[in-house]
């Protein structure tokens, strides 16, 4: 099997509380991988690991191969969404997704105009994200992600806010998107995405995790 991110024996403490306690899992290429669990169970705190925004106590993951924290800071090639999406409230959707494809210049106007459709919103919109609601930051923190076409996308709750519609419309979306051949780690207290769109589910528990259902 191709593994996109391999998580070996991964530790996480912050002081006296460790969060992390050996989590070790291979996650497969052109999969959605989903992890469940209840709060505070350590989602987050191991997907911030994974995409290097923290350094484990213990452990290591390798994505592609290659150790985040050594051979490189953070995943090449990766989407996040993980808490809400912070963008500059006075400022159109378009205008922040400028702003942040500036950094990569990876994606142009064209690209993120298209991807701010696909999400399902209007590039020309001229309304400040300060007052969108939260359904509609939610899509352009989706579109964020998926701009720069990644290969591997780190979901965190991303169809939070969205009303039924939306929850269909996005589902679709993330399906699409493995369809597509990329890798898709998805965190979710939603029963109902986890059994439409996830081809494996794991479970924290503690800090600890355990397999629920392989594909
Ligand atoms: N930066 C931090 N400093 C100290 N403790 C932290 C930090 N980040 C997370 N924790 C602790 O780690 C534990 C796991 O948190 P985490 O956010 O990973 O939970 P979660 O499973 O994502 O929960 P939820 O379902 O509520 O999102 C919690 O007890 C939390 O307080």
């Amino acid at each position: 099997m191709d593994v996109a991110v391999s998580v070996q024996g991964l530790y996480k403490s912050f002081g006296e509380d460790e969060v992390l306690k050996g989590v070790t899992r291979d996650f497969e290429e052109g999969k959605i991988h989903g992890i469940v669990g209840n709060n505070g169970s350590g989602k987050t705190v191991l997907m911030k690991c994974i995409c290097g925004f923290l350094r484990p106590t213990r452990g290591k993951v390798l994505v592609r191969y290659r150790e985040v924290g050594k051979d490189m800071d953070f995943p090449e090639n990766m989407g996040i969404i993980i808490e809400t999406p912070g963008f500059l409230p006075g400022l159109t959707g378009m205008k922040n997704l400028r702003l942040l494809a500036s950094l990569q210049k990876k994606a142009g106007n064209e690209t993120i105009a298209e991807t701010i459709r696909r999400v399902g919103l209007d590039p020309a919109l001229k309304k400040p994200v300060g007052k969108y609601s939260l359904g509609m930051r939610q899509r352009l923190g989706i579109a964020q992600a998926i701009m720069e076409n990644p290969s591997l996308l780190i979901l965190d709750e991303p169809l939070n806010g969205l009303d039924k519609h939306g929850v269909q419309e996005m589902r679709a979306l993330i399906k699409g998107l493995r369809d597509e051949g990329k890798t898709i780690l998805l965190a979710s207290h939603n029963q109902g995405d986890i059994d439409e769109l996830c081809d494996t589910v794991c479970e924290m528990d503690g800090g600890i995790m355990t397999m629920v259902r392989e594909s």
